[in-house]
């Protein structure tokens, strides 16, 4: 399949980049930035030296001809662009009969009111909320296996709701909301130049209280309602979420472990027990890690995950793989898709 990435430069996209062109079934068939690019014409690899000799094309702006290449040579279109960005650019594609892979959230949520209280803009297309499916790759395989438009998951969502799941698909958590506290590293908000995002200026700090927009997406994807603040740390990658679990009166230790065995056989998801995850133990790898601890009704889960190699890049991977009919799974050897 000859897939094109639509902002490539940007730290998902060419996290993805160095996936596609490594997959022995996928060409990496172009990379593009928008038509006002101050990168375009560079060579991945100028803004990315660990690419050399691995991905030297060119990054080309989105314009016309682009838009003409695309139709011709195009299988896959994976859109690594701010919401907006995508919402505005996934119908063309579409109308090409493209299969759109989109990363950001602009697809994830059900209706047009979630986008002007979430994200802060009218959807433009909002009938097409319906016909995306949802890309959380161990879950929604099926649906992602036929869909034109994937909304691959979001990086929080990807932690909470593998851990969550579950839980709540085994009718074993009360009404109380679930409580989800998470830290991300800076990569999480992109590449773009911005003062408070920048490495000397972050410190740990909360953001979002009560209206990040991964919220809603965990809570509709879950089932249950949830109360979700993140944190930003001053690390360069992954995600740590520690999750607060009132459960149902006199659920056991065995039946929150029977749960998990849901996902035992899924190779990029390791079951800690009561062991606790960490950034390290996920940093530059595609693995979910889930520990947990249970005194009485209290549960606390820890999920942990790399937010561009499960989230974001790794996950679109994964959605690829389950729309050509291979296995979701893929390992990784120096960084390259073995
Ligand atoms: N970073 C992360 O951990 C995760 C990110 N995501 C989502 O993935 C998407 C990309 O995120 P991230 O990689 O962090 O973002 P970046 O800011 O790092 O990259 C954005 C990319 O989009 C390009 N771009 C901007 N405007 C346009 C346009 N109009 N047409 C074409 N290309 C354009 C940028 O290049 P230029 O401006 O030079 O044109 C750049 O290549 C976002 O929606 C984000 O929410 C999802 C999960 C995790
Ligand atoms: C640290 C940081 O800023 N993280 C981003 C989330 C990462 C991301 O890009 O979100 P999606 O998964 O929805 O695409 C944020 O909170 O907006």
């Amino acid at each position: 399949m000859n897939v094109i990435i639509v902002g490539a430069s940007g730290y998902s996209g060419a996290e993805l980049a160095r996936l596609v062109a490594s997959h022995p079934k996928l060409i990496l068939a172009g990379i593009f930035v928008s038509e006002q690019s101050l990168d375009q014409g560079k060579a991945l690899s100028d803004l990315y030296p660990q690419y050399t000799g691995l991905i030297d094309l060119p990054l080309q702006p989105l314009n016309s001809s682009a838009l003409q290449f695309i139709a011709q040579h195009a299988d896959y279109v994976c859109l690594c662009t701010e919401h907006k960005v995508s919402v505005d650019l996934a119908p063309q594609f579409l109308e090409m009969g493209k299969r759109v892979f989109d990363l950001s959230g602009g697809f994830r949520l059900s209706s047009d009111e979630d986008y002007q209280r979430y994200y802060g803009f009218s959807h433009s297309q909002p009938e097409l909320l319906a016909q995306a499916a949802y890309g959380l790759a161990e879950w929604n395989a099926h649906a992602i296996a036929k869909a034109q438009l994937v909304a691959v998951a979001g990086c929080y969502p990807t932690a909470a709701l593998n851990a969550l799941k579950p839980l709540v698909n085994a009718g074993l958590v009360s009404d109380f909301p679930i409580i989800i506290n998470a830290v991300s590293g800076v990569s999480g908000a992109g590449r773009k130049a911005n003062i408070a995002t920048g490495f000397c200026e972050v410190s740990l700090k909360a953001y979002g209280l009560f209206n990040h927009r991964h919220s809603p997406e965990i809570a509709r994807y879950l089932n249950h309602d949830v109360l979700f603040t993140p944190h930003l740390g001053n690390f360069p990658r992954g995600i740590l979420e520690t999750i607060y679990v009132h459960l149902k009166e006199g659920v056991s230790s065995e039946q929150v472990t029977d749960a998990y065995q849901c996902l035992a056989q899924e190779p990029l998801i390791r079951l800690l027990g009561d062991k606790i995850p960490s950034i390290n133990g996920v940093v530059n790898q595609a693995f979910v890690d889930i520990g947990w601890q249970q005194q009485g009704n209290m549960l606390i889960v820890m999920s942990a995950i790399d937010n561009l190699l499960k989230g974001a890049a790794g996950q679109a991977l994964q959605c690829m793989n389950i729309a050509m009919g291979l296995p979701a799974h893929f390992t990784l050897v120096g960084g390259q898709h073995d």
